[in-house]
């Protein structure tokens, strides 16, 4: 199967040309409501072809939060197939959010669903979970490599409930998600520009100095807007770091909508501030 070039590759270039901000496609019931929109198939629909359509040609990553297409079920899989498309075809590169994770002969699957490049619903990364074990992530890195696809896996996450997993410390010393961290380092050892296997990192989370963070490979860094963290933390929270991290804004973009240009405006905005940040830092 020849692949695409390398997820890391192609990441580090739509950063280069369109700045790292990614958005989140979120379809919440409020904001579908606060968008005029029923909360309903058709509703869901027109949310998500707004957002494509407004920001598919200028932001480096889409990342479309599957809990919120599922819902719907089958028809709503299908919306979030046809954005998946859509935003692909308009230049985006787009991080399926499914935070998938089981042992690892149904991770095959997991990934066989995501990251085959003939599968319906092929992205250019998927968000993983390892809290079953690193290693049953181990089809999905396989298939991603073949793919020419990514992964973003769930090392140190926005929330504040993360800590009681990731922060456990382990019988060698270190703490759980500086293992994924290392785990992820190693996936990426020699890759250039930039390794395809990212880490998920919360921009809330304060000073990580106490972390090594730098895998060689992306950090997608959710927290931004709703959850509080502002572009401006971002050096404070990655240090040198900060020139791998894409960070993602869903609330704190959407709630603008639905006009097309007021949602160009706020990605914008955001995009300055963080442009701002990480040049100054
Ligand atoms: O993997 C993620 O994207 C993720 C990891 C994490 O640690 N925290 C987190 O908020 N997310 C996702 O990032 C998005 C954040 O949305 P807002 O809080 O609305 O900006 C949601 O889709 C979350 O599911």
């Amino acid at each position: 199967m020849s692949g695409l070039e390398p997820f890391g590759a192609r990441l580090r270039r739509a950063m280069d040309e369109r700045g790292p901000l990614c958005v989140g496609i979120d379809p919440h019931a409020s904001l579908l409501a606060e968008w005029g929109l029923n909360d309903d198939v058709a509703g869901l629909e027109r949310f998500s072809r707004t957002v494509v359509e407004a920001l598919a040609d200028r932001v480096a990553v889409l990342k479309p939060q599957s809990a919120f297409f599922e819902r719907f079920g089958s028809r709503g899989l299908a919306v979030l197939e046809a954005s998946v498309a859509e935003a692909r075809a308009a230049g985006a590169l787009v991080v399926t959010d499914a935070k998938r994770g089981d042992i690892g002969s149904t991770m095959a699957a997991y990934a066989e669903s995501f990251l085959h490049k003939d599968a319906p619903l092929f992205s250019d990364a998927l968000t993983v979970s390892p809290y079953l074990g690193y290693g049953s992530l181990s089809p999905a890195v396989a298939l991603a490599r073949e793919s020419g696809a990514g992964l973003f896996v769930l090392a140190l996450t926005s929330n504040p409930e993360g800590g009681e997993v990731q922060h456990a410390v382990r019988s060698d010393g270190r703490n759980v998600g500086a293992t994924m961290l290392a785990h992820l380092s190693a996936e990426n050892a020699g890759e250039e520009p930039l390794g395809s296997f990212g880490a998920v990192v919360g921009a809330t989370l304060g000073d990580l100095s106490s972390y090594d963070l730098d895998i060689n490979g992306p950090l997608l860094a959710p927290g931004i807007g709703a959850q509080g963290a502002t572009p401006a933390d971002l050096p404070g929270v990655f240090g040198t770091a900060v020139r791998n991290v894409v960070p993602n804004v869903s609330r704190g973009v959407l709630r603008h909508g639905p006009d097309t240009v007021a949602l160009r405006d706020a990605a914008e905005r955001f995009a300055e501030e963080i442009r701002h940040a990480v040049t100054s830092s």
